[in-house]
């Protein structure tokens, strides 16, 4: 059989022309008779055009922009989701259920994280279970062909495993562990069922990573707002560029339980996202030593401070993940991590942890304010209240509502 050549428009229409092409064809062929009334319906469509367009442009300049920035894992989309659920009616039904293979994989990158810190955890493994494990450990080619009750059924023997309850037990909070292991762990039997539906809450743990610029438009009390989301892993940052023009505040989202993780990109050299971010001496000596991921979060927090396009931006610090912090400061001392700290609490380390970001501000804005929050974004409560409190904020209603200075 020869091998068919794609072109770009077949590729389109799989080599079969379409009835919009023949439609096209048929008015190009014929001949065109202009009369009186056809000019007239002309007019009236151009003019209806320039109307839509101008409609466009006004409510594109009475939108307040909002721009989610942030390393990967953070969080901003989880903020995202839970604006849906706030001011845009939440998920449909058939929406909530298309969650359920992102569900079930990352039920398997748990998984797979487990199998490599049993490995690394050199923890000892019945003959019986290491064919399971291994499995696991390496990758998920053994999935892509099988079938879904299948899959359901090894994930289900996976947890059962003796090495895997053991580990769980003693290492609860490995660091290469997704945050979201926390939430699926407990309730595995259920959320895996074939027939499951994910909850909101489901929804909001899921870990989707973010690869390309998105927004989402929604009225918050009375004022339109155009929400913009981007990805926050090192290869997608280059982007964050195109959305500067224009931005009413930034909400910088950051976890503070990324301190004992390390960044996925560890390997790749430290450069600054923006051409025109503003030499600072701090931001030169920050990643020199481990490439943790609070200290890369804390260095990009530095960097946007500094873009020119985003000077007269309101900037609003969300440190996140709260929950987790308390968690994991339990058994992974952040002292070990960061250096300088030697506090006790969790108050004691979520202040510490304000402190290294705020202290990324140069000495030329030593006088801009940073308003932020310590944030739970899987909270829905948590969220609306933090939101609100920001776009008071950004509306300059009343700024003596959130405190971080
Ligand atoms: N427990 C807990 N989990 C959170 C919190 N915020 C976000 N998560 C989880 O962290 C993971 C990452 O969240 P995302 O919103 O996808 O992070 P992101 O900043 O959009 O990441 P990128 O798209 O890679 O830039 C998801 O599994 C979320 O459910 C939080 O406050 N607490
Ligand atoms: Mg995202």
């Amino acid at each position: 059989m020869g091998q068919t050549i794609c072109t770009p428009r077949n590729r389109i229409y799989g080599g079969v022309i379409s009835a919009e092409d023949t439609d096209i064809a048929n008015k190009t062929s014929g001949t065109i008779s202009v009369t009186i009334a056809t000019v007239q319906e002309q007019v009236a469509i151009s003019k209806s055009i320039d109307n839509l367009l101008k409609m466009e442009k006004t409510e594109d300049k009475s939108r307040v922009k909002i721009l989610l920035l942030g390393g990967a894992d953070a969080g901003k989309s989880t903020i995202v989701k839970q604006m849906r659920i706030l001011h845009m009616n939440g998920f449909s039904d058939d929406e909530k259920r298309s969650f359920y293979k992102y569900l079930r994989y990352n039920v398997f990158q748990i998984f797979h994280e487990i199998s490599l810190g049993i490995q690394e955890t050199i923890l000892s493994v019945d003959d019986d279970e290491k064919s399971i494990v291994n499995r696991f450990g390496e990758g998920d080619s053994y999935f892509l062909s099988i079938d879904e009750e299948k899959e359901v059924d090894i994930l289900l023997n996976f947890i059962a495993l003796k090495c895997v309850r053991s580990f769980m037990h003693l290492y609860p909070n490995y660091p290469s562990l997704p945050d979201n292991a926390h939430y699926y762990m407990p309730k595995l039997a259920d959320i895996l069922r074939p027939k499951h539906t994910p909850t909101a809450q489901d929804i909001l743990h899921l870990r989707i990573p973010t690869t390309s610029v998105s927004e989402i438009n929604f009225t918050f009390e009375t004022s339109s707002i155009r929400l913009i989301d981007v990805g926050g892993q090192r290869t997608y940052r280059k982007k964050w560029i195109h959305c500067f023009d224009g931005v009413a505040a930034v909400m910088f989202v950051a976890s503070m339980a990324a301190y004992d993780q390390k960044l996925d990109e560890s390997e790749v050299a430290i450069e600054p996202v923006l051409h025109d971010a503003i030499p600072a001496a701090a931001a030169a000596t920050t990643i020199k030593h481990l490439p943790n991921r609070l200290r890369d979060s804390a260095h990009l927090f530095g960097e946007m401070l500094r873009s020119k396009f985003l000077l007269s931006s309101a900037f609003i610090l969300f440190l996140n993940k709260k929950d987790l912090l308390s968690k994991k400061l339990i058994s992974q001392p952040l002292g070990k991590y960061i250096k300088g700290y030697d506090g006790k609490t969790t108050e004691d380390a979520s202040d510490f942890i304000r402190q290294y970001f705020l202290k990324r501000k140069s000495k030329k804005d030593k006088d801009r304010a940073i308003y932020g929050h310590y944030t739970c974004a899987t909270d829905t409560k948590n969220v609306e209240f933090v939101f609100n409190a920001a776009c008071d904020i950004v509306f300059k209603k009343n700024i003596s509502k959130s405190g971080m200075q």
